[in-house]
């Protein structure tokens, strides 16, 4: 059963602007009739251009923001009207902001969080020496959450938001302004959690190294609608960005041919063949081989920035 569902889901804001003297007042659909399922479990990327609608559907999500439109369930109930109950179920990250208490040491916001959400003691003590190893978090238990760099306070508030064992958890960029080793860890980290535990994961985040390295499934929305859904390898095949065989031979040849590729460049004994997202490139490979004095070899796949770009591109058209 799923944990997320939406249908038909819409929120609109009415802005006013002024020129001059006049005041004009005009309705922006930040979500128009979004409708999606997620099971337990998944790690769901959810992008989209600036202003494309996703900080509105986790608001929505959270219970937060009610929708003008449509209706939504998460773990069986409507967040906006169960509020404070799903609090306990879900777990919320910003990356821009903290939910820590500033002034407290890491530790002592714990402590009031095990109050707050009512977690048992010795579940409460056997998850945050999870968290603390995993996260490296054990020299900065003490230090106030001011002084800790960007990097120490997201890892701090990640594990705030697990603390209570949450079954969902939204996060909102949180690798934003890291450095890559810090960003690295993190990943692993989430990933590891969602392994171990099936928690649910909704990442927002316009760094799609993040989305590669967690996600089974990326949804795109633009201008509040859906405009993909589905795998990271159906996204690239959906673009019809080329793939590219490199192959290295043993000796500088000229362009090799080989059905259903073509090669775009050389360099020495280095060949680089283009060849379509559908195809597999085990059979170019095996001809190759079968051949040339093939040596080594090597498939990209198309940049996925491209192919956002792309499809931003086509969405806003
Ligand atoms: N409280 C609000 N009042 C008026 N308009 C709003 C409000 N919140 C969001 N919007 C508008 O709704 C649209 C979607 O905004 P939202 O913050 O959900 O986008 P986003 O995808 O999270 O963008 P970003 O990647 O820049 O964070 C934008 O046009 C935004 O200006």
């Amino acid at each position: 059963m799923p944990v997320i569902e939406l249908d038909s889901v819409s929120r609109a804001f009415t802005v006013s602007t002024r020129t001059g003297l006049r005041r004009t007042r005009r309705e922006v659909r930040a979500v128009d009739s979004l409708s999606f399922t997620v099971e337990p479990g998944e790690v769901m990327g959810y992008i989209g251009p600036n202003g494309a609608g996703k900080s509105t559907t986790i608001k929505m999500l959270t219970g937060i923001l009610v929708p003008t439109g449509g209706t939504i369930r998460v773990a069986g109930v409507d967040p906006s009207r169960h509020r404070m109950n799903l609090a306990k179920r879900i777990g919320v990250v910003f990356g821009q902001r903290t939910t820590l208490w500033w002034d407290l040491p890491l530790k002592d916001s714990y402590a009031v969080l095990q109050k707050m959400y009512g977690v048992p003691r010795a579940r409460h003590r056997e998850n945050l020496a999870t968290f603390v190893d995993l996260l490296d978090l054990g020299h900065l238990l003490d230090v106030p959450v001011r002084q800790l760099s960007l990097g120490q306070r997201m890892r701090g508030d990640i594990a705030a938001a697990l603390l209570h064992d949450p079954e969902i958890v939204y996060l909102d960029e949180p690798t934003i302004g890291l450095d890559i080793v810090s960003k690295a860890r993190l990943r692993e980290f989430l990933a590891q959690l969602n392994r171990d535990r099936g928690t649910t994961v909704i990442l927002t985040t316009h760094d799609l190294d993040d989305i590669e390295a967690l996600c089974s499934r990326v949804m795109v929305i633009d201008h509040g609608r859906q405009v993909y859904d589905g795998t990271l390898t159906g996204l690239r095949a959906s673009q019809s960005a080329p793939r590219t065989l490199v192959v290295d031979l043993a000796t500088s040849l000229p362009p090799i041919t080989i059905q259903g590729a073509t090669v775009t460049r050389t360099d020495g004994p280095r060949q680089w063949l283009s060849f379509p997202p559908s195809t597999s490139a085990a059979p170019l490979v095996a001809e190759i081989a079968a051949r040339y004095p093939l040596v080594d070899l090597s498939v990209l796949e198309p940049p996925i920035e491209a192919i956002i770009a792309k499809l931003y591109a086509g969405a806003a058209r």
